[in-house]
């Protein structure tokens, strides 16, 4: 029998590491040996590891187990999907079942018989690839809920918009999509790709505020190697990558000058040259490009060639931010909701009328991502399965500030103090209500009066 694995063998004893091998070597892919734990973490999230046999001592003399039961504490926390099988020479009964209750999937006594291990390791890999396979699904489960085609969205200033996405997506025209952090520009760029005929082949998105400058040109049209040092190897840029689908170039506004003509002349020609190369490469790619702010800005203040941007901007879609499209708040609202429940494991939350009334009336300046990011930590933060108006602490923190410069206005100065103890107390109603000297009801009757 030979079963696919890479096997980790931790052990002190350079010869139990040895007489592990030699058992386990015909029966798995790839063995390799430890003599002591360290730089394991690094290990296993670098490499693809289906099980760990750990000893439970590494220090001479020690034979309390705890060594062991630290890692496996360690390695279990780094990934939960990995099996590991405790081995001791010492360990009685209580040791083992101490390791099964912390994580370890058996538990194995030197010395050791050859086919008790080999079935102990195998059931092992074997149960590293179904939680493994079980985790990619539950993912892919809760991703899909948010992959293109799946946008949630019908507010009345969205439709328009989806339209003209609708319109333009079978087309190859370069497309220029413009809105504030996380409205969901790339999001809309997805669904483009997904309604064109460039669909089955790749989407590859580049966010050009994180490249470093010294990096974008070869970042986006590759490099032949030794063409700078450090460059080793012949590397295919991004739009190479992109051939036959769309490249999507995020933060477009942030493309270095001097990288601006080259891209003019890539669209033009649809041909690359990476970097050392003598020869251009032909690329089939459809562009997709997104600025938090028209491109035209960026030209008045001399920072965005005129040529190229108005070859970017014949076809802009404006992304509204959230608080113009509060009609789809619910719906996202419950989206995401379902959507960490299912990723966590956790019951899913729901919404009662009034926090509901509390999120729509909030600005939400990050936009869907942050109410994406808000749901996922009030999912995390379970109470009980009600929402409640604690787990959105900022929802009053931003509407406190506006009169501290000492108004007289008696309606003013309570609408403060309310937004004040809100914030000081974590959005906990009890709490604020106590620091103001009002019973819960009255604090919600001028939560409402306020309108926050
Ligand atoms: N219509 C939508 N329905 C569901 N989820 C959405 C929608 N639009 C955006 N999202 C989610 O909101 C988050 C932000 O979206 P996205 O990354 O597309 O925004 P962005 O405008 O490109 O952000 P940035 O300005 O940082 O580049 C993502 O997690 C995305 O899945």
């Amino acid at each position: 029998m030979n079963s696919s694995g890479h096997i980790l063998i931790v052990d002190d004893d350079a010869g139990v590491c040895l007489a592990a091998r030699l058992a386990l070597v015909s029966h798995f892919t790839q063995i390799e040996t430890f003599n002591a734990p360290d730089g394991l973490d690094e290990v296993i999230v670098s490499r693809d590891i289906d099980a760990i046999l750990l000893d439970m001592n590494f220090r001479p003399g020690a034979n309390s187990g705890q060594d062991g039961l630290d890692w496996l504490d360690r390695l279990h926390r780094l990934d939960p999907s990995l099996s590991i099988v405790m081995m001791t020479a010492f360990g009685g009964v209580t040791l083992a079942v101490e390791t099964l209750k912390r994580g370890a999937v058996d538990f194995v006594l030197k010395p050791w018989q050859n086919e008790k291990l080999i079935a102990t390791l195998s059931a092992a890999v074997a149960l590293t690839h179904a939680k493994r396979e079980a985790e990619t699904l539950r993912l892919r489960g809760a991703e899909s809920a948010i992959r293109p085609g799946m946008m949630i969205g019908n507010a009345p200033s969205l439709s328009p918009v989806l339209r003209h996405v609708r319109r333009i997506a079978p087309t190859d025209a370069i497309v220029s999509i413009v809105g504030e952090n996380g409205t969901g520009k790339e999001t809309m760029a997805r669904e483009i790709h997904r309604l064109s005929s460039r669909s089955h082949l790749p989407f590859v998105a580049v966010d050009l505020g994180t490249v470093p400058e010294a990096f974008v040109e070869s970042e986006l049209f590759g490099h032949r190697r030794g063409a700078f040092g450090g460059a080793d190897a012949d590397r295919a840029g991004r739009y190479q990558a992109a051939h036959g689908g769309t490249l999507y170039l995020d933060d477009i506004g942030s493309l270095p000058l001097h990288l601006q003509k080259r891209l003019l002349h890539v669209i033009e020609h649809q041909e690359v040259l990476p970097i050392g190369a003598t020869k251009p490469v032909k690329v089939n790619v459809r562009l997709i490009v997104s600025s938090q702010r028209p491109l035209n800005e960026r030209v008045e203040a001399e920072m965005f060639r005129s040529d190229l941007s108005m070859r970017l901007d014949t076809v802009r879609i404006c992304v509204p931010p959230l608080r113009d499209r509060r009609e789809d708040i619910p719906a996202l609202l419950e989206h995401f909701l379902s959507l960490y429940a299912r990723k966590h494991n956790l019951p899913r939350r729901r919404a009662s009328g009034d926090v509901l009334k509390w999120i729509e009336s909030y600005d939400w300046p990050g936009n869907i991502r942050e109410l994406r990011h808000a749901t996922e930590r009030a999912t995390l933060l379970l109470g009980d399965e009600r929402l409640h108006l604690e787990d959105f602490p900022f929802l009053f923190t931003s509407r406190t500030p506006a009169s501290e410069g000492g108004s007289y206005n008696l309606d003013e100065i309570e609408r403060v103090a309310i937004g004040r103890a809100m914030s000081d107390f974590d959005g906990n109603i009890t709490l604020a209500a106590t620091a103001l000297g009002l019973t819960r009801p009255a604090l919600y009757r001028r939560l409402e009066k306020h309108g926050f």
